[in-house]
């Protein structure tokens, strides 16, 4: 279904158009947010207010979702050429390692992970992307060093399904749900919940969910899972000449929620509520909930395969601080730091930092301090809270 010889620079454009055309050039008013891009009031959004450039041609759109999840590479020596340059700009993390080792040298590294196409690899359906066992040993060795968290499109629930380590911070809905670690303390209810920026969401989040499943299900192939703060509406297993249809649809549905906006991932259209929230505000959070909000002791490492990351890796540049790095296997505009091709690399590479901080931790007296202090400090922080 994917054409392979989609060029991707030009994949890049088409997406930048279909996301501005989509409603992601709306954004409300900064004078409405609450601190720290808490939840807007509901009230404050009018159907005027909703974007006209919706409207514009649907070939963006279509375009936008044959490159949402390019799989082949083109062979072609340009193609090659280009493939060269994109490794120079941003080197795979594993032949940098060293750098990455030493840069993390009396500092607190907190690792921040997506799921799909990061933990698991991409797979037709969504209730099937499972982690390797390798790549969970792996991330329950990092985090016994490390504050680990992971940060996802998912709701938290599912992706805690999938992972199951009670130790870890998780982030579900992109981002708008976010969880310190259970294993630490027994706790009823939600009290460990410890941001939901999009919570007053939730009624009408739940009504979209109910509408779209009802307008996609003419569509075979169409799937519409209900990740909480967020919607995905799947179409990696809708026929190519459907896909105008399905975001057609999809769009009619959010021309009566105007306080709500449409992106899109890896083969999925994805609804979600127009606050200022994303993977790096939570990023944010869980760095300041930390207690590392201005240090400059502490070495934050994200990785990432999808758009949604580059809010993330976006942070980190602008913080100066850390490494963002990218899981894909073809050239794509970013901004992260490094690379690597796909979740089995990742897997290496989260390994090799654990067992590169136990060589740090025996042969350099301070680091293991260092690191000691951080993995205290990060213990009592979420003690503390609820
Ligand atoms: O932020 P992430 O953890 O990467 O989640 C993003 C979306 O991932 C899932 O969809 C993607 O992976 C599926 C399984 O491999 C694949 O079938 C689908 O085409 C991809 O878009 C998840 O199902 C979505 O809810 C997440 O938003």
């Amino acid at each position: 279904m994917t054409n392979p010889n989609v060029v991707v620079s030009d994949t890049q454009s088409a997406i930048a158009m279909a996301l501005a055309v989509a409603g992601n050039a709306y954004s409300p008013p900064p004078s409405n947010s609450q601190p720290n891009g808490y939840p807007y009031n509901l009230a404050l959004f009018s159907k005027s207010k909703f974007p006209k450039s919706l409207e514009t041609k649907n070939i963006a759109w279509v375009e936008a979702m044959r490159a949402s999840s390019p799989t082949r590479n083109s062979s072609s020596s340009e193609d090659t050429e280009h493939k060269k340059a994109w490794i120079m700009k941003h080197p795979s993390a594993l032949g940098v390692f060293e750098e990455i080792m030493s840069a993390a040298k009396m500092k607190q590294v907190v690792i921040f992970l997506d799921y799909d196409g990061t933990l698991s690899p991409i797979v037709e359906n969504p209730d099937q992307a499972y982690m390797a066992p390798e790549m969970r040993e792996a991330v329950k060795n990092v985090a016994k060093y490390f504050p680990t968290a992971i940060v996802s499109g998912r709701c938290r629930a599912k992706v805690y399904n999938f992972v199951r380590l009670s130790e870890l911070y998780y982030a579900g809905s992109h981002g708008m749900d976010i969880k310190g670690p259970s294993a630490r303390k027994h706790q009823k209810g939600n009290q460990n919940v410890l941001c939901q920026p999009a919570k007053d969401f939730l009624p009408t989040m739940t009504e979209v969910y109910g509408i779209l499943l009802e307008k996609t299900k003419g569509i075979p192939g169409a799937n519409v899972e209900n990740n909480k703060f967020c919607l995905s509406v799947h179409f990696r297993r809708v026929e190519e000449q459907s896909w105008n249809d399905l975001a057609d649809r999809v769009k009619s549905v959010l021309k009566d929620y105007p306080e709500l906006r449409l992106t899109q991932g890896r083969k999925v259209l994805e609804i979600r509520p127009t606050i200022k929230w994303d993977k790096g505000k939570a990023l944010e959070f869980l760095l300041e909930s930390l207690g590392y909000a201005n240090s400059k002791d502490v070495l934050p490492i994200y990785i990432g395969d999808d758009r949604t990351d580059e809010d993330a890796f976006k942070v980190l540049r602008k913080r100066g601080q850390g490494f963002g790095i990218l899981v894909s296997k073809i050239p794509k505009e970013t901004e992260a730091t490094y690379s690597l091709q796909e979740p089995p690399e990742a897997s290496y590479a989260i390994s090799a930092t654990f067992s590169g901080m136990e060589t740090i931790g025996s042969t350099q007296s301070l680091a293991s301090i260092e690191i000691e202090c951080g993995k205290k400090f990060h213990q009592e922080v979420f003690e503390s809270v609820g």
